[in-house]
C-alpha cells in the first residue's frame, strides 16, 4: 500500500457539508437528512474525518493501524510503530525508552501504527496521556479468558426500564461505600468488556477535555501535533487542533438512545456494562488509582522488566496522588477523569452505540471483509436507512465519505443502507433491521414491497 493510503484525512468532497444537507424531523423516522438543492450523482454530501469514539476488536488490534485503520488480511509487517515507543519526549521522563541498553516495556496500550506519521497523527489528536490511560485499562484485561460466573442472567422479557434503572441505582448505592469501591480497583474485564471499555474511555476523555477549560496541551503534545500536521501537509492549526474529534459531547449524546432495545436483545450486556463502569471508576477516578501505581510488569506477563520495577518503584515525577494532576510516565499531566465518569454519562455512551455506530469494515469492501471494530460519527448518524439508498458510505482511513449513487432533487431525503439489504425480500429485510437496528423499516421500497408481498416472501 502506498503511503497516500494512510492519509486518513484525505477525503474528497466539500468542506462545508451543511451546504448540501439539512435535517428535517419526520414523525415516524425521526431526524433525517434532506438535500438543500439538486445534487448530481457522485457528489460527496457529507464527510467525517474521525469518529467521536470507536474500538478496534482485540483480535485485530495488532493487525490494524490505530490511525489509518489499514489492514492487510492479518499481515503485520507494515506496522512499524507501537504505542508511544520512540516518540521524543522533551520532558525526559519516558519509562520505556532504551535504558542501560535494554528496551523497557510496560504493558502495551494496544496501539500499532504504520509509521511515525500515523503515530504522530494519533498522538496529535488524542494526546500522549490517552496512551497512558489505555495502558492502565489494558491492565484490567483478564490474562486468560474464563467462562463467566453469571448464574442467573436476566431474561429478555425481564428487562424493563425500571429493572435497568434499579440495577444502576444499586451501583450508585454501592459506590457510596468506600470498602466496596476499593474492590472495583482490582476488578478485571474479559476481552469483549475491555474492548467496550476502550470505546467508553475514549468518549469520556473527549468529554473531559471539553469540560476542562483550563486544559492546555503540554509543550510535548503541541510539538507532536505540529510535527504530525507538517508531515501530512496539513495546516498546523484550526481543523487539526488537539481538541478536534469530529464532534462534541453534545453532538454525540443527542444521537438516538437505544439502551432498552439493546439490553432486551442482549440481556447479559447489563452486567457487562455495570462491570465496565466499576472498572473505569475504580481505575480512573479513585485516589491512589492504578494510574498512579502504574508499574512495569514482569516478563512472564508481557515483557516485564523486574529490575526496572525495583529501580523505578517510585519513579521521579510520579505522584501517588488524589487523581488530580497525576504525572504520566512521559512527563505529561494526566487528566482527572473522575468528574466525567458518572453513571449517566457511561449509560449515555453505551446507549448511543447500538443503532448509531458504523462497523469498521476492511476495505475494499467485499463479501469476505472482516469487521474490525465499530465507530460512532455523530453527524453521519443522522442518515436514515433506505432499502434502495441514494447515498453510499465509503471509508477513507478512519474517515467516512457519503456519496450520492444517483442524482437527487432538492428537498429529497438522503438515505444510506445500514446493512446488506440488497437482494433480500421484504420480510427478510424487516427481520434484519428489527433485530439489528430495532426498528420497522418504513422506507419507500418497503412500503411498496409490503403491499405486493406474497405470503412467505
Ligand atoms: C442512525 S439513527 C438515524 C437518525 C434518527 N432518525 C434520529 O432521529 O436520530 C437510526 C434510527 O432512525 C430511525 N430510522 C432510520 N431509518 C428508518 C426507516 N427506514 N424506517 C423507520 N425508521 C427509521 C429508527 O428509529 C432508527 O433506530
Amino acid at each position: 500500500m502506498s503511503p497516500a493510503k494512510c492519509a486518513s484525512t484525505n477525503i474528497p468532497g466539500p468542506r462545508h457539508e451543511n451546504d448540501l444537507l439539512y435535517i428535517k424531523t419526520d414523525v415516524h423516522t425521526g431526524r433525517t437528512y434532506h438535500a438543500t438543492d439538486d445534487i448530481p450523482v457522485g457528489s460527496t454530501v457529507l464527510r467525517a474525518s474521525t469518529p467521536y469514539t470507536y474500538t478496534i476488536w482485540k483480535q485485530f488490534r495488532n493487525e490494524v493501524c490505530a490511525e489509518c485503520w489499514r489492514y492487510e488480511g492479518g499481515r503485520r509487517t507494515f506496522l512499524k510503530q507501537r504505542d508511544d515507543i520512540g516518540v521524543t519526549n522533551p520532558a525526559g521522563g519516558a519509562n520505556r525508552m532504551i535504558r542501560n541498553g535494554t528496551r523497557v516495556e510496560t504493558i502495551g496500550a494496544g496501539l500499532w501504527f504504520c509509521d511515525e506519521g500515523c503515530q504522530g497523527a494519533w498522538i496529535a489528536r488524542e494526546g500522549m496521556e490517552t496512551i497512558t490511560l489505555f495502558r492502565v485499562l489494558e491492565e484490567a484485561r483478564r490474562k486468560k479468558e474464563e467462562g463467566k460466573k453469571k448464574p442467573n442472567p436476566l431474561e429478555a422479557a425481564q428487562i424493563t426500564a425500571d429493572i435497568v434503572d434499579q440495577a444502576w441505582t444499586m451501583v450508585c448505592d454501592k459506590e457510596k461505600n468506600l470498602k466496596e469501591r476499593k474492590k472495583w480497583r482490582n476488578l478485571q474485564l474479559d476481552n469483549f468488556e475491555t474492548d467496550m471499555a476502550r470505546y467508553v474511555l475514549l468518549a469520556l476523555i473527549h468529554l473531559r477535555r471539553e469540560l476542562e477549560e483550563a486544559w492546555i496541551p503540554s509543550q510535548n503534545q503541541q510539538t507532536q501535533a505540529t510535527d504530525a500536521c507538517i508531515r501530512r501537509n496539513l495546516p498546523t492549526d484550526g481543523r487539526h487542533d488537539l481538541r478536534f474529534w469530529g464532534a462534541t459531547w453534545n453532538d454525540f449524546t443527542t444521537l438516538q438512545h437505544n439502551e432498552l432495545n439493546h439490553l432486551r436483545t442482549y440481556p447479559k450486556l447489563l452486567e457487562d456494562q455495570i462491570r465496565i463502569y466499576k472498572v473505569l471508576k475504580g481505575r480512573f477516578a479513585e485516589s491512589n488509582s492504578s494510574m498512579s501505581d502504574h508499574k512495569p510488569v514482569g516478563p512472564a506477563d508481557e515483557g516485564v522488566n523486574r529490575e526496572e520495577e525495583q529501580n523505578h518503584g517510585a519513579r521521579p515525577g510520579h505522584h501517588q496522588g488524589d487523581g488530580i494532576g497525576k504525572t504520566a510516565d512521559n512527563g505529561d499531566m494526566l487528566m482527572d477523569l473522575g468528574s466525567a465518569i458518572t453513571i449517566d454519562n457511561v449509560r449515555a455512551i453505551f446507549s448511543v452505540d447500538p443503532g448509531n455506530s458504523f462497523g469498521i469494515w476492511e476495505v475494499p469492501l467485499t463479501e469476505e471483509s472482516e469487521c474490525l471494530g465499530f465507530a460512532v460519527y455523530p453527524r453521519p448518524s443522522f442518515f436514515n436507512h433506505h432499502c434502495s439508498p441514494n447515498v453510499n458510505k465509503e471509508r477513507y482511513g478512519r474517515g467516512l465519505a457519503f456519496v450520492t449513487t444517483r442524482s437527487v432533487r432538492a428537498g429529497e431525503e438522503l438515505c444510506i443502507s445500514y446493512g446488506h439489504a440488497e437482494g433480500m425480500g421484504w420480510r427478510q429485510r424487516q427481520k434484519e433491521l428489527r433485530e439489528g437496528w430495532f426498528f420497522e423499516c418504513s422506507c419507500g421500497k418497503c412500503i411498496v414491497d409490503m403491499s405486493t408481498v406474497d405470503e412467505g416472501t
